[in-house]
């Protein structure tokens, strides 16, 4: 069997088309447009990329983009004066402080110090709660991101046996609150997981958010299973850096019913879902009827 290959970058082009479409008619309302704050502190340059490439798409839908640089020498104090400061202002509907932090940061502390009705990332302590409890919180892009590409493949997701491998609150956590409130049997397997390659075969669902390099064998994968990858490690192959998942692609495609590439599956959505729930955030604030894009 080879797989069908779940295309994010298509799939979150059109999510972005809905999105802008609906701006006109939040601003004729609210007399503003969405407004979307991102902070990046440091210089890592992954981070760079994502955040130059968040302001971009902000404002590509329309949205008004409010980008915060900071030096790596930011205390924790004048973070958390900044966060104060972007709850307060108006104009801004939703904050994401880009992660991971320089070292001596608190991310835990500054995230919770986002007003939870901006935390657009959803990775508040409050929006995690929501999210445990089946309310209508915000949910983390990456993990929202992924359950849309599941359902645009899969339709319904009830009763399949799914396993989340990683436990991080950003990805892993609310992943595996995702797919047990749409009925899946959840298995959320870890560092410490025993036989993993046993427990990965008997999933119909495969999310893969370890953050090692193809660690996901091809041969693990049940046949017809649908994978998603979250992972992105850089590697050297063959004398030329590469970009890869935490999934074995060339194995896995030989054995799974559909699987996300990477580059060009979940990341692509991560920023798109940011976009959205940024909408979502900025509907709620005003009192707006959230509209519905999928
Ligand atoms: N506060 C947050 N920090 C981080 C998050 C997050 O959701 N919130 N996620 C990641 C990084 N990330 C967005 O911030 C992100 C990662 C990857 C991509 C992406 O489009 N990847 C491309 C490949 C790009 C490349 O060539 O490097 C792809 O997979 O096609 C977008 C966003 C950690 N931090």
């Amino acid at each position: 069997m080879t797989a069908s290959i779940i295309d994010g970058r298509a799939f979150a082009d059109g999510l972005g088309r809905k999105i802008a479409g609906s701006i006109p008619i939040f601003e004729a309302y609210a007399g503003r447009r969405p407004g979307l704050a991102v902070v990046l502190v440091g210089t890592d340059p992954a981070s760079e990329v994502y955040v130059r490439s968040k302001g971009r798409m902000a404002r590509k839908l329309g949205m008004e983009s409010f980008e915060y640089v900071l030096p790596e020498t930011t205390t924790q104090d004048e973070l958390l004066a900044l966060v104060a400061r972007l709850n307060a202002d108006d104009r801004i509907d939703g904050i994401l402080v880009q992660l991971p932090l320089p070292k001596g940061l608190d991310a835990l502390a500054v995230v919770t110090a986002i007003d939870p009705a901006k935390d657009v990332d959803g990775l508040h302590p409050m929006s995690a709660g929501m999210l445990a409890s089946g309310l209508p919180g915000m949910v983390s892009c990456t993990p929202l991101g992924c359950i849309m590409l599941l359902e645009a493949t899969l339709g319904s997701l009830a009763g399949r046996d799914a396993i989340v491998v990683g436990r991080s609150i950003l990805v892993g956590k609310p992943m595996a609150q995702l797919l047990l409130a749409r009925d899946c049997t959840v298995t959320i397997a870890h560092s410490r997981t025993r036989d993993l390659p046993g427990k990965v075969a008997q999933a119909e669902i495969v999310v893969a958010a370890v953050g090692a390099a193809e660690m996901i064998r091809g041969e693990w994968i049940r046949p017809g299973a649908t994978v998603i990858d979250i992972g992105t490690s850089r590697i050297e192959r063959d004398g030329r850096k590469t970009l890869v998942g935490d999934v074995d692609f060339a194995g896995a495609v030989e054995r799974a019913g559909a699987i996300t590439p990477v580059p060009g599956g979940v990341g692509p959505m991560t920023i798109m879902t940011l976009m959205h729930n940024a909408v979502i955030a900025a509907h709620r604030r005003v009192g707006l009827p959230e509209p519905t894009w999928r």
